[in-house]
Parts: C-alpha cells; structure tokens; sequence
C-alpha cells in the first residue's frame, strides 16, 4: 500500500519557472527514500510539498489514502538546524512534540483519537527508552548549550521519534555534522528502519549518505521535473553498506544520475 501519492504535481513559486510538473510519484509504506540532486533543484520544496507545508499548484498528494491539506501530527519532521529551545532542558525539549501535539490544530480538533488525552502511552518510559537508544541516557538535564551538536541533533531526532510517527521527513539532518558523528548517525537512521516500519523520506546533498539510506534513490534536476528519475539500491538493506564491495559503484551510478540530470 502506498504511503504517499503524488500525482500530476505541478509547483512554482510565484514569479519563478515551475520547479515540478505533471509530476507523479509513489512511496510505499516503510520504503527509505532519499532525495537527492544539486542545489536549487526543489528537494526542500518536494519535502515541504510531502509535509503539508505547501499546497499544490496542480495536481494533489496523498498521505495513507488521505489528500493533504495540511500538516499531518503522524508525519515527523527533522531539519538540519535542530530547532531545540535553548532555555529548555533536553527532557522537555524532547516531550515538547509530544504537548502540542495534544493541541493540534486551534482547538486541538485534529488531534487523532489515538492520541486524545488519556490515550498516550507512558511517557516517561517511552522517553527514556528513546533517550537511551539515541545515546543521550544522562544528559536529560543538560540545556542544549551543554550538548555537543551531534547531540543537540539526537536529540531533536528522539523529540521527533517520540511521537512515533508513520512518515518521517528529513531535510539534510546530519549535513552540519563532522563525519564520524554523520556516520554514526546515518548508520543508527538506517539501524530504525531495519526494526520499525516507518517509511523515511531524507533530503541530502550528499552521494555516500544517499546510498547508506535510499532503498529509493530520487535524483531531482535544475530543469523542470517531469518523469523522475528513481535508482532501485538493494545496498541501503545491508547492515554496513559502507563495507560492501559494491558501495563504489553504486555511488557512481548515483552521481551518473545526477550529471544526466542536470
Ligand atoms: N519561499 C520561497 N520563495 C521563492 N522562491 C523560493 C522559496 N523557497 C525556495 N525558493 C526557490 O526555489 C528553488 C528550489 O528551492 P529548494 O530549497 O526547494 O531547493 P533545494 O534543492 O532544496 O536546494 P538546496 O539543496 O540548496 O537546499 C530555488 O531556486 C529557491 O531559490
């Protein structure tokens, strides 16, 4: 079953040429796409399209079988810049997901029943498991300030997780990141999607880090986007796809893809 349906998608900012156009695509449930193409392109813009952010020009997006009309509480999203509230100590900044999201909406009328006052699970221990499996046991107390930024982007990727969402949407979530904490990262985004089944959209600039976590690869074009571009990469299954001997050459078709497309 399809996780998100794009069809016929047409998308410009005003004054600007179309960035998509006629554009359809289908994600299926627990798929790890990467987004992946060269700067200006609309990766972003596909992500915010996908997220309810922004609306259609032409055409519609459907989520669970459901068009979007704007953002969804099951959707989690991660940027590049953590978005942690410096004042707030980790605990709450990584529960703060979790308060909205019982006022979701003015009147909280979106709120999915599941998630309706009394229907949550016990955070403390949901908290603390993820917490834990995020490497940030201990550190609960510390304000952001404190955290070095590989854990300040955890621990927006625990507030994110925490919400157990179906669809997680990243934007470039490990690009200000030094490499051996990128890695570990990649490798741990890639680990959740072996034990939990929530389809992953990532934006990425980067070749190696669209080969550790695309099952799909989209390579997204400067010139408008019609037919898209999609390499299949069994590779992103494996456990240490770094390692495998095939890692080279899949990266290579993947900047092949991208020197077609532009
Ligand atoms: N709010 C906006 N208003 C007008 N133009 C915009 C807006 N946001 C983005 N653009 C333009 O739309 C195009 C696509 O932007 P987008 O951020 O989606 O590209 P991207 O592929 O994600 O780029 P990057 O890799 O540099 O982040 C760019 O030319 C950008 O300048």
């Amino acid at each position: 079953m399809s996780m998100v349906h794009i069809r016929h998608l047409s998308f410009g900012y005003p004054g600007k040429p179309l960035l998509f156009d006629n554009f359809s695509l289908e994600i299926e449930k627990g798929e790890s796409w990467v987004i992946i193409g060269p700067s200006g392109c609309g990766k972003s813009t596909l992500l915010s399209l996908m997220a309810g952010l922004k609306r259609p020009r032409q055409g519609s997006i459907e989520v669970e079988g459901k068009q979007l009309q704007r953002p969804r509480p099951e959707s989690g999203l991660v940027f590049q810049d953590h978005g942690l509230l410096p004042w707030a100590t980790i605990r709450a900044n990584v529960s703060l997901g979790l308060r909205i999201r019982r006022f979701y909406g003015s009147d909280g009328r979106h709120t999915p029943a599941k998630w309706q006052n009394g229907n949550e699970k016990p955070q403390a221990e949901t908290m603390d498991l993820w917490l834990q499996r995020l490497g940030l046991a201990g550190k609960e107390h510390c304000y952001p300030a404190q955290l070095s930024r590989g854990q300040r982007q955890r621990a927006a990727i625990a507030r994110t997780l925490l919400m157990e969402p179906d669809l997680l949407l990243m934007d470039e979530p490990f690009s200000a990141l030094d490499p051996p904490i990128r890695e570990e990262l990649q490798e741990l985004m890639a680990g959740l999607g072996r034990t939990q089944a929530i389809t992953r959209i990532t934006v990425t600039h980067d070749i190696p880090e669209a080969v550790i976590l695309g099952e799909k690869i989209l390579v997204t074009t400067l010139k408008v986007n019609r037919a898209p571009t999609i390499l299949a990469n069994p590779l992103a299954k494996d456990e240490k796809p770094r390692n495998h001997y095939g890692f080279n050459k899949m990266c290579q078709r993947v900047r092949q893809a991208m020197g077609e497309s532009t």
